[in-house]
């Protein structure tokens, strides 16, 4: 079977309020596959469910191979979390940890010390393994709860918020750690997130989940096209009779408020040497440009009506612009 999760119709119910709405999707081996979504959506409900740890009200799931609520013993052995809250034992060292882990797990002798040692030195925890976890920063604890769930090597990882409330160089980093386990051991890797761009940067196809629901799925670039074209901001020392310029590759022109023009384009990087020439050949001088390429902010705007903010974000004013261009 080419899936490692196959979701269907799953639901969750907690009493008369729906947390999880019926969302199908499927994940290829070896593939990315994230779940952007603001606060409240329910994307947690749908990884603990996954994850066997919450029974669905009804759907079906099949994860490595084995059905969630049917094997679940099966599900947990083939499967690694990495939970939003520590989960960690504060007081043990990092090695402790991941050698109870390992034990739990069945692993012992020199394998299981070997694999420790490999997935310390992988996060770059090694020379701190035997300093007791209540001194690591928020940031080490995630890199070293990364590597205690990958001791046991399992099939699919499944990482609820992985970077929520670390610094954008922490960030970065654990993002190196999930693209290396993905390139170096062909994981699976099923992520949350509310960060757009870390689904941005990671995920090989992200599915935008809101109130329980799905309501678009495929890659960034896919998703980013229900939007729409690419817009160039050009503000011209010119009359304003000669400031809409034509020509086959730009689609749409408008003169905004401030006497900007708003050229709507189906690829700015290419359109732009283009308008140089085109402006020059005119005589007209061009005193500022600007581009905005849609974002994962204006997808969520454009099918939610809502924004997530985080540091990911970009410009709402600049999304504000396309969408009333577009009206
Ligand atoms: N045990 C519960 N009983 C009642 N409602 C719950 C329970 N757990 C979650 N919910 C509700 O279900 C919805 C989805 O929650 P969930 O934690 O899955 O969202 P989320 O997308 O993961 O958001 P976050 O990232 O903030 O956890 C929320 O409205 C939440 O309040």
């Amino acid at each position: 079977m080419s899936e490692a999760i196959l979701v269907e119709n799953l639901v969750k119910r907690y009493g008369d309020f729906e947390a999880v709405k019926g969302v199908s999707f499927k994940v290829k081996r070896g593939e990315i596959f994230a779940f952007l979504g603001p606060n409240g959506a329910g994307k947690t409900t749908t990884v603990h469910m996954l994850t066997t740890l919450l029974r669905p009200t009804s759907g079906r799931a099949v994860v490595a191979g084995h059905d969630i609520v049917e094997e679940p013993v099966e599900v947990r052995k083939r499967i690694g979390i990495v939970f939003q809250d520590p989960s960690l034992d504060r007081e043990l060292t990092a090695y402790e940890n991941m050698l109870i882990h390992g034990r739990i797990y069945g692993l012992k002798g020199s394998e299981l010390k070997e694999k420790i040692e490999h997935l310390l030195k992988f996060v770059e925890l090694w020379e701190f393994k035997d300093k007791p976890v209540k001194t690591f920063s928020g940031g080490m604890q995630r890199r070293l709860e990364i590597a205690r769930s990958l001791l046991h090597e399992p099939e699919v990882l499944f990482l609820d918020e992985p970077t929520i409330g670390l610094d954008p160089q922490t960030r970065a980093h654990i993002w190196d750690y999930i693209k290396a386990m993905k390139e170096e051991h062909n994981m699976t890797i099923f992520l949350t997130t509310h960060y757009m761009d870390e689904a941005e940067q990671l995920a090989d196809r992200i599915a935008i989940i809101d109130h329980g629901k799905i309501i678009a799925e495929g890659t960034a670039e896919e998703l980013k096209k229900l939007v729409g074209n690419d817009v160039i901001y050009l503000k011209l020392e010119a009359p304003e009779e000669l400031r809409c310029i034509k020509a086959e590759f730009i689609r749409e022109c408008k003169i905004l408020a401030d006497g900007r023009v708003a050229l709507e384009v189906e690829n700015a990087a290419e359109a732009l040497p283009r308008l140089f020439e085109l402006v020059a050949e005119k005589g007209i001088k061009i005193l500022e440009v600007t581009y905005h390429r849609p974002t994962l902010n204006d997808v969520l705007l454009h099918l939610t009506g809502r924004e997530i903010r985080d540091e990911g974000a970009e410009n709402p004013m600049a999304a504000f612009v396309r969408m009333r261009m577009r009206r």
